[in-house]
């Protein structure tokens, strides 16, 4: 059907079959990113709300603080739509936390936050967990600081042993937790290339498994299961760690709540696992990319924390004092918004949005990047300016117009754990080194944006302080 519905947003003209998938993939294209194609079209259709076709599915994007609000805290904005594509990241069937909705994501998106919390996450026992990973990176800095670090050896790894350790209770093995890491960053590559086309044509899987990359993410979800299964198992057999997420999760099980079965546990745990690493670890890639890149800044930081901390560990509550540094790692979150377009929802109920009609069962997207360099809100949003989260006075002033978890009953339960990991990480790693690009190589500042948004690869000179 190429007619739109009554009064649906502005955008292309759909076609048979493809709806506007051809101008949305080539714009894309030519833009780098989905996230900034999109934004693209909005503002040639001169629209905060874009309505596309893609393929058979309704697909709208919102814009601007005004309706971005709307959807994130309106109840009829909450699904999440159930494509073959997200049916895939669910290990084929629909379960877990992020990609559920209804009764079955209420209950076991309270369950979650509230077990994570009894067992210290958000509180003082999480924060020693990082800065035990603290340690460990810097000793890992201090073996290999005769050559070039790239972050990436370094930060992923550290996120997911705080993750494991709220999942499993252990710490989990080095070649596990390598092998787990490679899986992961494989599987998010193989979804940027293929999710696109698995999703508007799963029936390609069929004539074009390998190519279409439908084979290559299956085998990984099968060998993400067995992790996770094998941790699991170890639960059961009481060789594991008690005060974990799975610990409380089977004792649900065996109290015989019908929604608590093992798949649901193991989605979970996937969910926990995938949508907590390398958001996380991507920000602090970032906030070291920056300082690598500016010098005057990371002195003005450097000058900052030796002077509040000198040779203290950093700890959450140091960030109140540490005024300028909180101000950068926001406006790094700003700057490189981790995940520019958030979502996707599925929307449950018909809704006006901006005058508009969207239909029932509409996927909606939010881009959260535009409003970060919307130039209503920021001055010169294209440049980076930690001076823009300071007030008159000097304190820190968190604008009403950041939006880097989301926003309402769907946003993200993670943000404590990232938000403590960022700070300390950061502010310990810049306590004891000078960061300095090698070989007079100025890394590029530009993100590579796939689902999430990710800086190109690059390495650092890590000098002691002292
Ligand atoms: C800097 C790091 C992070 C960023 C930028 C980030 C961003 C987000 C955003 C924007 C959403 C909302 C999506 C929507 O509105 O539809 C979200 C959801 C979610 N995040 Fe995070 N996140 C980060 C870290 C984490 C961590 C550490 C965890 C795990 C402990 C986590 C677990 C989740 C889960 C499970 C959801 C789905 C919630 C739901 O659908 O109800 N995230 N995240």
């Amino acid at each position: 059907n190429i007619t739109k519905p009554r009064n649906y947003p502005p955008g292309p003209k759909w076609y048979p079959f493809l709806g506007c998938s051809g101008v949305v993939q080539s714009i894309s294209a030519k833009h780098g990113s989905q996230w900034k194609g999109l934004s693209e079209l909005a503002k040639e259709y001169s629209t905060q709300v874009l309505g596309l076709k893609l393929c058979g599915e309704l697909v709208v994007v919102v814009y601007g603080t005004k309706n971005i609000r709307q959807v994130f805290t309106g109840k009829e904005f909450e699904g999440r739509p159930n494509s073959f594509f997200i049916k895939l990241r669910c290990l084929g069937k629909r379960m877990g936390i992020t990609f559920t909705d209804g009764p079955l994501w209420r209950e076991h998106r309270q369950f979650t936050v509230k077990h994570l919390r009894n067992i210290g996450f958000g509180k003082t026992g999480m924060e020693r967990d990082i800065q035990s990973e603290l340690s460990n990176i810097l000793d890992y800095i201090d073996k290999n600081n005769d050559k070039p670090i790239n972050p990436k050896n370094i930060l992923p790894a550290a996120v997911m042993n705080v993750l494991w350790k709220y999942v499993a209770g252990d710490r989990i093995k080095e070649e596990r937790l390598k092998f787990l890491l490679d899986l992961l960053s494989a599987r998010s590559k193989a979804f940027s290339m293929a999710g696109g086309w698995l999703n508007q044509v799963p029936w390609c899987r069929y004539i074009v498994p390998e190519l279409s990359g439908y084979s290559l993410i299956t085998k990984m979800n099968q060998q993400l299961s067995e992790i996770i299964e094998e941790a699991i198992r170890k639960h059961k057999n009481n060789v594991s760690g008690q005060n974990d997420f799975i610990t409380s999760f089977l004792k649900e099980i065996n109290e015989t709540n019908s929604s608590f079965t093992e798949d649901q546990l193991k989605t979970i745990c996937l969910d926990l696992l995938i949508a907590g690493s390398q958001t996380t670890s991507n920000v602090l890639e970032f906030a070291f990319l920056v300082v690598l890149r500016n010098r005057a800044l990371q002195e003005k930081l450097f000058d900052e924390i030796n002077t509040v901390l000198g040779n203290k560990q950093p700890s959450w509550n140091d960030s109140y004092r540490l005024v300028y540094t909180s101000a950068f790692l926001l406006e790094v979150q700003r700057y490189y918004t981790i995940v520019p377009l958030a979502g996707p929802r599925r929307l449950l109920d018909d809704a006006v949005i901006d005058g508009y009609l969207i239909p029932k069962e509409t996927t909606i997207l939010i881009s959260v990047g535009d409003v970060h360099f919307d130039p209503e809100i920021w001055d010169d949003p294209h440049e980076f300016k930690p001076e823009r989260f300071i007030d008159e006075r000097g304190a820190l002033k968190n604008s009403e117009h950041m939006y880097p978890f989301g926003l309402g009953r769907r946003r993200c339960p993670g943000d404590s754990l990232a938000k403590s990991f960022i700070f300390i990480v950061f502010v310990g790693v810049l306590q004891k080194y000078r960061i300095e690009h090698c070989n007079g190589v100025l890394p590029s500042g530009d993100p590579i944006i796939g689902l999430i948004s990710s800086p190109r690869p690059y390495a650092a000179d890590f000098i002691p302080r002292s």
